[in-house]
């Protein structure tokens, strides 16, 4: 019997290709043997617009879940962060891969730039949680928006459009560009994203069950996974697309699942911050439990006004 194939379905950037890549390593692994197929997506279309215009619900994901329904696909790959927080009825993830360093950098070809130093450095992102933490942190730091994959932002940097970006270490590593790295920033100002530096594989429910058991297997990392279903748990309470400025990072250690995150208004005055631990079997009520007491503490209000601001933006 000929090696059973798998599909998959990739965006066309050179991060996106990173991680297929990483997952086809994983899967001939497994024992089957991996093609990968690109498929450009509206969020890769679409450059001249920020994300919370263009309205973040599957932006990096519509196309590839398409090709999972019509079977052109057998599995996507996508970085955890880029996921919604609740998948359609038909498609499920099957596996979360092995964490990478979970902080944001700070990226700049002038060593000097620091956020720290009091100068107004012009930092580019188009993050809303990263521009809310930098007024809030560090309120003397001017932003400008700034979209496109790495390699393109890299570019802006270059052409000195800023001073510096901000970027997941995650993604600067795997593109090997730690040597652009002037600081790491903390976990404590600059929670990530949720699902920052994991690579999710996506399949429909009706792949093969064959396929589907050796691909997690090959790939699934279950105490990545479980941090992920907290955090994810957390997102899915808040309904917070790409585009909301809240954040969660869960670790795992001796069993016990620690949760830290919380919401920041878009002008980064009000910042909630909270932390839970529970044991790893309760990942998702750890998360739902940070999601109700972040809600009761006033995150609720800050959660309300972004919505309402965002809607604005895209009308506007
Ligand atoms: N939103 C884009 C995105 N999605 C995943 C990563 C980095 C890699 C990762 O977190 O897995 C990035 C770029 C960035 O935020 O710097």
């Amino acid at each position: 019997m000929s090696t059973p194939t798998v599909r998959i379905g990739t965006r066309g950037s050179a991060l996106a290709l990173w991680q297929a890549y990483h997952i086809a390593s994983l899967i001939t692994a497994g024992g089957l043997q991996p093609e990968i197929i690109i498929i450009e997506t509206k969020g890769d279309k679409i450059l001249d617009k920020s994300l919370s215009k263009i309205g973040s619900k599957g932006v990096f994901t519509a196309e590839l879940e398409e090709g999972l329904r019509d079977k052109s696909i057998d599995i996507a790959v996508h970085s955890a962060k880029d996921l919604q927080s609740e998948l359609p009825e038909d498609l499920e993830i099957i596996a979360f891969t092995e964490r990478e360093t979970t902080n944001d950098v700070l990226v700049s070809f002038n060593k000097q730039v620091s956020l720290a130093d009091g100068n107004p450095w012009i930092i580019g992102t188009s993050s809303t949680r990263r521009i809310a933490m930098l007024k809030h942190f560090f309120p003397h730091i001017k932003t400008v928006d700034m979209r496109g994959n790495l390699q393109t932002r890299l570019r802006k940097l270059q052409e000195k459009q800023c001073d510096a970006i901000i970027l997941a270490y995650a993604g600067v590593h795997r593109m090997n560009y730690d040597e652009h790295i002037v600081a790491h920033l903390s976990l404590d100002q600059f929670t990530p994203a949720v699902g920052q530096g994991s690579v999710a594989v996506e399949s429909a429910r009706h792949l093969d069950i064959y396929k589907r058991q050796i691909i997690r297997e090959s790939c699934n990392h279950p105490s990545t996974e479980a941090c992920l279903l907290a955090e994810r748990a957390y997102l899915s309470k808040l309904q917070g697309g790409c585009s909301i400025p809240v954040f969660a990072l869960a670790t795992l250690s001796n069993h016990i699942l620690s949760i830290r995150g919380g919401i920041i208004s878009l002008d980064g005055k009000q910042l909630i911050q909270k932390s839970f631990q529970r044991t790893s079997q309760e990942a998702a009520l750890l998360g739902n439990q940070l999601a109700e007491e972040v809600l009761r503490a006033g995150g609720d209000k800050i959660l309300h006004d972004i919505k309402s601001t965002l809607k604005e933006i895209r009308l506007g």
